[in-house]
């Protein structure tokens, strides 16, 4: 039988796979494939770190380098501190003998703990599962379902004072970066002031960048930001991407929250220091430490006044909870959401729960200019229209960890002032920096291998597309003046006879692309690897609501397949939906794609005519899932996310039934005339448990028995799937 592995993750998808995965299975064992999970969750990770479960991430690592992966990889935590240490409070009581996060580690034996949970930190299974470049784009069904059925976009009011505040280059990473080619495989050394932070082993023909981030501009900008918001009479927004860059961009948060309550953060700095606050862990955090302090009222009591003073607004996660942007560096993702903020019509959410215009600010021009070019180009142009607005693929530099992304190891906060020095291990300096205590430096690299095969890529997804490719890359940016330089030498390996491919600055290329997007033309943009990130949630979640319902592939560099569901995360928020009232909102139809194209990769492998025959009803059953609807209502009492599987179920089995395949069609005949005959009983079953609270155990670990239970309510529909 061939596998597909299918990954056990974490929040609203996890909750998901319990009703989907049986489904999936019935299905796709009648020929000859069997789905099985492996547990990449949170809770999975941390019982691996402390040796209680198998290390299943690692096992996945080694698949990914195998020619044969085929893996359905669905959006799990990128967990926060916050996050990680509610994640050790409940498997402590599920009664687990786990230790406690030590944040402050005393002792060598408290370091070795914090190392070892330290490895489930932040982006901890993407950069080891991604050992291919990205290819991230909306199926035409999907593009031409969302046309046809706009969701809303608020548009945005005439002389709209949105704007996005980047630093201007001037001591941010895009202004003091530095970069190199390594001429062959060498060890280089990072070292602060001769003492050495680290070695890496360099490859021939990688790119290394060095840059840093001034600490004094970062503060200095934070100020003006301050000071502009209040004068320009706007929402202040601070937009971050702390779990990927989980070294940098908590750091930046923490200047972020002082700068913010710069007087109430000067006043208790004492009781702060007493207490270990760590503002790079924001309010949530501070809140519990100061909890139970003789302090405690009269510190809320400051931060309250802080904000009702003369300060500007600060947008909000959670009106109705009062938790600000600075409640967790998690909480407010950039690449998830500065797409709102646009989708909103350039508006956040205030204390009372209006939505105001915004100054979002993204502190770091690299990637900042994209999101200025796009709040101003609506400012200018007005909102989209989903009607008829054209689409953005992307095809992402992502293998090996490239660039920014797999940068935490080389990432410092630099504890004194001085010269930071690059050097090979022959002596020669490749780059050095004058930097002050507190700057945090940071070394991204890109290898030559993935670079050639996102080349490729481009080369041959362009081919098949027929419309223009731009590479975003800047010439004044001295990592992509490197990059230029490569993709121009690669492209001559390639035919690019008759391809529209260009090259451009960040501000041209979405100018370029978004002209195209009004116009209704498709565009796809080439990016490194935090453009992705950025680009593959903004345009699919105005294109189509959201970025789950994008095709997200990664041709592994070995040969295999890792099929990506969507391009977002995990959806806390509807888990909570779901423990309150017993409806799931969350839309698997990222997972019913990526099942598709992981199926097909596997019937292209074996020219299995069987496996073809379940791939195209799949893909029908795709198809009838969109045109008639099917997707999850928001609303309790309403068809949700398991009846949605139910839908999939009764058209792929129709699908398979009418089917040219006999043996499929023989089978699967009877499974489709049970699932027609029965549907009214089975949607007044799943039904029956809408609007009542439900019990699964736990939330980063729930129980199995009690999550399958919650998650798959119909006896009549788990009967006809178990007679499959
Ligand atoms: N690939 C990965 O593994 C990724 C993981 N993450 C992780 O996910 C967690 C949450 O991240 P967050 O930034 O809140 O972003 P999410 O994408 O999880 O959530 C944002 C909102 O998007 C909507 N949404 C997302 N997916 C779906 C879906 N399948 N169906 C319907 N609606 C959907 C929901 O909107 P609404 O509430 O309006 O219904 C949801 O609240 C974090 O721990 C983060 O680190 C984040 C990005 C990628
Ligand atoms: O790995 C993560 O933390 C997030 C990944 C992500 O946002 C993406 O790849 O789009
Ligand atoms: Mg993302």
């Amino acid at each position: 039988m061939s596998k597909i592995i299918w990954s056990k993750i974490d929040e609203a998808p996890a909750l998901a796979t319990y009703s989907l995965l049986p489904i999936v299975n019935a299905f796709t064992k009648a020929a000859g494939v069997e789905v099985v999970l492996s547990d990449i969750s949170l809770a999975g990770r941390v019982l691996a770190a402390m040796g209680l479960a198998e290390d299943e991430l690692s096992k996945l690592g080694e698949v990914v380098l195998q020619e044969d992966a085929n893996i359905i990889k669905l959006p799990n935590i990128s967990a926060s501190v916050g996050q990680l240490k509610d994640c050790i409070a409940e498997l402590q009581g599920q009664g687990y003998d786990i230790p406690n996060y030590p944040e402050n580690p005393a002792n060598d034996s408290e370091k070795a703990i914090q190392a070892k949970y330290s490895t489930c930190l932040g982006s901890a299974v993407n950069p080891v599962l991604r050992e291919g470049n990205s290819d991230r784009r909306a199926a035409v069904a999907v593009k031409n379902f969302a046309k046809k059925n706009p969701h809303k976009l608020r548009a945005f009011s005439e002389n709209s004072k949105a704007y996005v505040a980047h630093m201007e280059g001037n001591g941010d990473f895009y202004g003091n970066e530095k970069s190199v080619t390594s001429d062959k495989d060498q060890k280089v050394t990072i070292a602060l002031n001769g003492k050495e932070l680290t070695t890496i082993k360099a490859l021939a023909g990688e790119v290394l960048d060095g840059t840093f981030m001034s600490v004094a501009a970062l503060k200095a900008f934070y100020k003006k930001t301050i000071e502009d918001a209040k004068a320009n009479d706007v929402l202040w927004s601070l937009h971050l991407k702390a779990t990927m860059m989980k070294i940098s961009d908590p750091i930046m948060f923490g200047h972020g929250f002082v700068a913010f309550f710069e007087d109430v953060f000067a006043k208790y700095a004492d009781t702060f220091k007493e207490l270990n606050v760590n503002p790079n862990q924001g309010m949530s955090d501070l809140e519990k430490k100061i909890k139970g302090h003789a302090k405690e009222a009269e510190i809320k009591a400051a931060f309250k006044a802080a904000l009702d003073s003369d300060a500007p607004k600060l947008a909000m996660v959670d009106s109705d909870k009062g938790t600000t942007n600075f409640n967790a560096s998690n909480d407010v993702i950039i690449d998830a959401s500065m797409p709102v903020v646009v989708r909103e019509g350039g508006k956040q959410w205030d204390r009372t729960g209006a939505a105001v215009e915004c100054v979002a600010v993204i502190p770091d021009s690299t990637y900042g200019m994209f999101h200025a070019e796009m709040v101003a180009d609506c400012v200018k142009n007005g909102q989209y229209d989903v009607t008829t607005m054209g689409t953005m693929q992307n095809i992402g530099l992502m293998a090996q960890k490239a660039e920014e992304y797999g940068s935490h190891p080389t990432t410092f906060e630099l504890a004194e002032a001085g010269t930071v020095t690059v050097t090979t291990e022959d002596g020669k300096v490749l780059m050095s920096f004058e930097c002050e205590a507190g700057d945090i430096w940071r070394m991204s690299r890109a290898k030559d291998i993935p670079i050639k095969d996102w080349v490729r890529l481009t080369v041959e997804r362009t081919r098949i597309e027929g419309i223009p490719a731009v590479f975003w890359l800047d010439e004044n940016r001295a990592h992509d003046a490197e990059m230029i330089k490569k993709v121009k030498k690669y492209l001559a390996d390639f035919d690019t006879n008759g391809l529209d491919i260009q090259f451009m600055n960040v501000t041209d290329a979405t100018r370029f692309t978004n002209a195209r997007i009004r116009q209704g033309l498709n565009t796809i943009a080439v990016t490194g690897n935090v453009l992705r990130d950025h680009l593959t949630d903004m345009y699919p979640i105005l294109e189509l609501g959201t970025s789950a319902k994008m095709l997200s592939i990664v041709p592994l560099l070995a040969g295999g397949g890792l099929y990506e569901t969507g391009a977002g995360g995990s959806a806390p928020k509807h888990v909570e939906q779901f423990l309150k009232e017993g409806h799931l909102r969350w839309d698997s139809l990222g997972e019913f794609l990526a099942l598709a194209e992981s199926l097909r990769f596997l019937g292209h492998k074996h020219s299995d005519a069987k496996l073809s025959a379940l791939t195209a009803a799949l893909d029908k059953a795709n198809e009838g899932y969109l045109d008639n609807s099917k997707e999850p209502s928001r609303k309790a009492g309403e068809p949700d996310n398991k009846a949605s599987h139910f839908y999939l179920a009764q058209y792929w089995a129709k699908a398979l039934a009418e089917g040219d395949n006999a043996e499929l069609a023989a089978k699967f005949a009877p499974v489709a005339k049970a699932l027609s005959e029965k549907e009214d009983q089975i949607i007044s079953e799943l039904l029956a448990v809408e609007g009542k609270a439900q019990n699964i155990g736990g939330y980063f670990h729930p129980n199995d028995e009690l999550a399958q239970k919650a998650m798959r309510p119909s006896a009549t529909l788990n009967a006809i799937i178990e007679s499959i």
